[in-house]
């Protein structure tokens, strides 16, 4: 079977700056992948690259059974491939059910819809019409990925879905992500809490310098929290 994501050899710039150096990262249907290390290292323009927002220069990116010759945000969605960017990124000027229904225009055809999305965060069918910025940062959070699933992906990249939120909204998120994973999509979690990693991801790529450093298995256990701290601690 073809991985849903395949990353090999990689370089990456913005401009002149050269930031992905033979990135490699491959996640296949239903794995949950985490993607770690410190500030700057390049896990964003990983995403950014998959998006085309970062300049490719050499190496390969596939999408399923397909090689992107130059990537596109609109080509990741329809091969499946759907990111929860850093910071949520809702419309403010829409509420909160419009919001959902714009992850919707790519129109791929799967199990989600605004009531199965409802059913998944009963706090925004209660908000459906409040706009979408006015709801707090955990439930824009649940918004942010109630869009990406609107477009039936077959892999989610979330970029730091819990930075700034409180412990206890870290924890409801985490059960979250395992109910959707469970439902078969697939994950890829680029993420600074690595008591939240443990809990959603089975395996690791741990960056530096815009490259995998180390990768590996990852556990519910408390060595297994301490190994992946050390890839994150400055
Ligand atoms: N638009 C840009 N133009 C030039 N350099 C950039 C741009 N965006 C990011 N960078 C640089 O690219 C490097 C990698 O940044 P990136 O955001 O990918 O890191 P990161 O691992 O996601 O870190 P963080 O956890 O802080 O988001 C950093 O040195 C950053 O300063």
């Amino acid at each position: 079977m073809n991985a849903l994501l395949k990353l090999e050899d990689v370089n990456a710039f913005y401009g002149s700056a050269h930031i992905l150096h033979g990135m490699n990262l491959t996640v296949n249907p239903g794995e949950r992948v985490a993607l770690i290390g410190r500030n700057g290292v390049g896990k964003t323009t990983v995403v950014n690259t998959i998006l085309g927002l970062a300049t490719m220069r050499g190496g390969r990116i596939g999408l399923g059974a397909k090689t992107l010759p130059r990537p596109r945000p609109y080509l990741a969605a329809q091969n499946g491939v759907v990111v929860v960017p850093q910071g949520r990124r809702i419309v403010a000027n829409l509420t909160v059910e419009e919001n959902l229904q714009l992850g919707a225009a790519v129109g791929r055809k799967g199990p989600w819809s605004v009531p199965e999305i409802y059913k998944l965060f009963p706090i925004l069918q209660e908000r459906a019409h409040t706009p979408g910025t006015a709801l707090s940062g955990g439930q824009q959070q649940m918004l942010a990925v109630g869009r990406a699933l609107m477009a039936n992906p077959a892999l989610i990249l979330l970029d730091e879905p819990t930075e700034g939120l409180a412990p206890v909204i870290v924890d409801q998120l985490g059960v979250i992500f395992n109910q959707v994973a469970a439902q078969g999509t697939a994950l890829l979690l680029i993420e600074q809490n690595m008591s939240l990693v443990v809990r959603v991801a089975e395996r690791y790529c741990a960056m530096a310098k815009g490259s995998v450093v180390a990768q590996g298995k990852v556990e519910n256990t408390k060595q297994s929290l301490h190994d992946l701290e050390a890839h994150v601690m400055v």
